[in-house]
């Protein structure tokens, strides 16, 4: 298959949330058909959703030749290995692993919405892929990254400095 540029969005607010970040990267670089190309600064983000820890995010843009459902079992399969357990909805997580953009595909299906429907609204993920991406232009938008992030409310969102 021919590859494919993507966007994913990393999170995580529970165990070493740093060591873990850094590992599932490793873990998807060495997965068959999926290459990590880059990788944005790693951000400390306040938490959207009932009261819960700070976040630590990050977005990567990975070179695939899988299949936007293969990629996705891929990137839930990882989760997994990170012992994330499901509980409340947006509630706190060891790994959060979400397919943002895949080429510039829109796609709904019932497992799999493409882009991620709500990438567009979020900081937490606006701030690094723009990092990353600023001139990616989002299929049902319309907008470079770059534009997105500037109408996104930014004020939780810090770039960590190791
Ligand atoms: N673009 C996508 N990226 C990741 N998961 C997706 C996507 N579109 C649909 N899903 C589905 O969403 C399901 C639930 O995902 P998850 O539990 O990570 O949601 P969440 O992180 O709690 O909330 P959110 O989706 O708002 O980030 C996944 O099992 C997957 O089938
Ligand atoms: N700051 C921040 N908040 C969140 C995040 C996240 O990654 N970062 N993920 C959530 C579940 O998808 C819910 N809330």
């Amino acid at each position: 298959m021919k590859s494919r540029k993507c966007a994913i969005a990393l999170g995580s607010n529970l165990g070493d949330s740093l060591t873990i970040l850094k590992s599932a990267i490793a873990t998807l670089n060495k997965t068959p058909g999926i290459a990590v190309k880059s990788h944005s600064s790693w951000y400390q983000t306040a938490p959207i959703g009932p009261p819960q820890p700070d976040y630590i995010n990050a977005c990567a843009i990975l070179e695939v030749t899988l299949e936007p459902e293969q990629l996705l079992l891929a990137l839930l399969e990882i989760e997994i290995k990170f012992n994330r357990i499901r509980q409340e909805k947006w509630g706190p997580r060891t790994l959060d692993l979400d397919l943002l953009l895949y080429d510039n595909l829109v796609l709904e299906t019932s497992t799999l919405t493409l882009p991620h429907p709500r990438m567009t609204e979020r900081a937490f993920v606006l701030v690094p892929l723009a990092e990353i991406a600023p001139g990616w232009v989002h299929p049902v938008t319309e907008s470079a990254i770059a534009q997105l992030v500037q109408t996104a409310d930014c004020s939780g969102v810090q770039k960590m400095i190791l």
